[in-house]
């Protein structure tokens, strides 16, 4: 399991919280007006279109009490959060009635609330919401009694799919009537209550968006991106998908299995766009996140061997002396000169020469151990820092430089490396360092080449005590 929390974009996570008032807002007042129509016996106030079904006054009632739940959800004194909560069960009850209406096939009383919908309403019972608009009302009582209840947090976010997928269906469904098609799957599901329905479930999702789904949205990571872009077209694709469907049998009287042939084409290219849009996207991050890896390195790296350039070996040695004044940790600083390079490159030419210089990165880098730091000093030259190291490690790391020249199968002739060793002093600047182990590669230089010289060890000073 991951132990780096999730890190949520807090405009963002603003951004919900003020969308899930918005809807909260929203539903109340669409679901006022629809009461008003019952009320007034307007009845293009219960439909808000022409023709259309009307949305039940007491679907409307729980679409109030759920508006206000979700707004007092928000609320920071707990008296008004608890009142919500009521309201919320009160939404659930409204929904349960009326499936027990159903299942008990008995008129308790609750659908003709504001005397409306016996004159208005249609289907067997009149003034009665559809048995999908009832289980949703159930499951949007049943979000806001368990929003605060972390414990519950998974059912929570199951009742919402339930919710999502009887918003969507009746959304399809209705598009299909659209497209020309009368036999409507929710026949009974007017337009304006899927989409109270859609929008409800997603304010109450977005009331806690840094909590279980929707904190995956709120994220600011590239999964954030994907899941704040991709979802909403995704959730609305099946609406789509079924108007077209329709439209392409009824009003272009396309026969059906050229109209299924060209759905499967439809949804196909819509799922290959998202996933190509998607994959365009961790293209475009990755590209950056390598650039910025490269960037990072190419600062402190010398291009032609790939080991540290002198920028590097400055900041570390500077680190390493530091850390000998104030823990008394020493460590052995080796210089290396390739020998006889000049001629080298004036026998087989510069190319063969940098050949030699980025082999020799090879054998330095295989010659340490992870914690020691190779660079290139300049030209020819090269630096080995080796932390906790002593005079006598020096010389061993020295040794096994030297062999590793000695036994590498040079393509034009042998080259053989010269190599300073000192170890650190209490006390030590960089510059006098750098002047011991320089008179010592000196000095192997003059003794014949091809050999490790080691410099005088400095009496030890005692580090101050102050
Ligand atoms: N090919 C190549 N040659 C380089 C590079 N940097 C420095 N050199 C050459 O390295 C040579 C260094 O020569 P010198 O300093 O005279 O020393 P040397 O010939 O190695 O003689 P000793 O050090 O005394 O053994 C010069 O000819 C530089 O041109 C480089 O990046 N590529």
């Amino acid at each position: 399991m991951s132990t780096v929390l999730f890190h949520h974009d807090l405009g963002v996570v603003q951004g919900f919280l003020r969308f899930s008032r918005a809807v909260a807002l929203l539903i109340c007042a669409v679901a006022l007006v629809v009461l008003a129509g019952w009320w007034c016996k307007r009845p293009l106030l219960t439909t808000m279109w022409p023709g259309q079904t009307a949305m039940t006054a007491n679907a409307a009632v729980g679409f109030v009490l759920s508006g206000s739940s979700l707004l007092l959800s928000q609320h920071s004194s707990p008296r008004r959060s608890s009142f919500g909560r009521w309201l919320s069960l009160a939404v659930l009850a409204i929904g349960a009635v009326t499936l027990v209406e159903y299942l008990w096939m008995t008129d308790l009383g609750i659908d003709h609330m504001f005397g409306g919908p016996r004159t208005h309403g249609s289907g067997r019972w009149p003034g009665r919401m559809g048995e999908p608009v009832a289980a949703g009302l159930v499951l949007l009582g049943g979000l806001g009694l368990l929003l605060p209840v972390r414990r519950w947090l998974y059912l929570r976010e199951g009742l919402a799919m339930g919710l999502l997928a009887i918003a969507m269906s009746g959304l399809a469904s209705y598009s299909i009537a659209l497209a020309g098609r009368n036999d409507m799957l929710f026949g009974r599901m007017p337009i304006h209550t899927a989409l109270l329905l859609l929008l409800a479930t997603l304010g109450w999702l977005s009331a806690t968006p840094t909590l279980g789904l929707t904190r995956l949205a709120t994220a600011d990571t590239l999964g954030g991106v994907l899941a704040r872009r991709l979802l909403l077209p995704a959730l609305l694709l099946p609406a789509v998908f079924a108007f077209v469907f329709q439209l392409l049998q009824s009003r272009l009287g396309l026969p059906e299995t050229l109209a299924f042939v060209l759905m499967a084409l439809f949804s196909g290219g819509a799922v290959a766009g998202l996933v190509w849009w998607a994959a365009n996207l961790f293209d475009k991050l990755e590209r950056q996140r390598r650039e910025s890896i490269l960037l990072r390195n190419d600062a402190g790296t010398d291009i032609l061997t790939g080991l540290a350039n002198r920028r590097a070996l400055d900041e570390v040695l500077a680190c390493l002396l530091r850390s000998q004044r104030e823990h008394d940790r020493m460590f052995s600083l080796l210089m290396l000169d390739l020998d006889c390079f000049k001629t080298f490159n004036d026998d087989f030419g510069h190319l063969a020469g940098d050949q030699v210089l980025r082999v020799t990165g090879h054998l330095l880098r295989a010659a340490l151990r992870p914690a020691d730091m190779a660079a290139r000093y300049g030209g020819e030259e090269f630096v080995l820092l080796l932390p906790e190291t002593d005079v006598a490690g020096g010389r061993e790391v020295a040794a096994r430089v030297l062999d590793a020249f000695r036994g590498f199968a040079w393509p034009y002739r042998a080259v053989t490396v010269s190599i300073g060793v000192a170890q650190s002093a209490f006390g030590d600047g960089a510059e006098d360092l750098i002047r011991r182990v320089d008179a010592a590669l000196y000095d192997a230089k003059h003794a014949g080449r091809d050999q490790a010289v080691a410099a005088v060890a400095l009496p030890t000073v005692a580090p101050s005590k102050t």
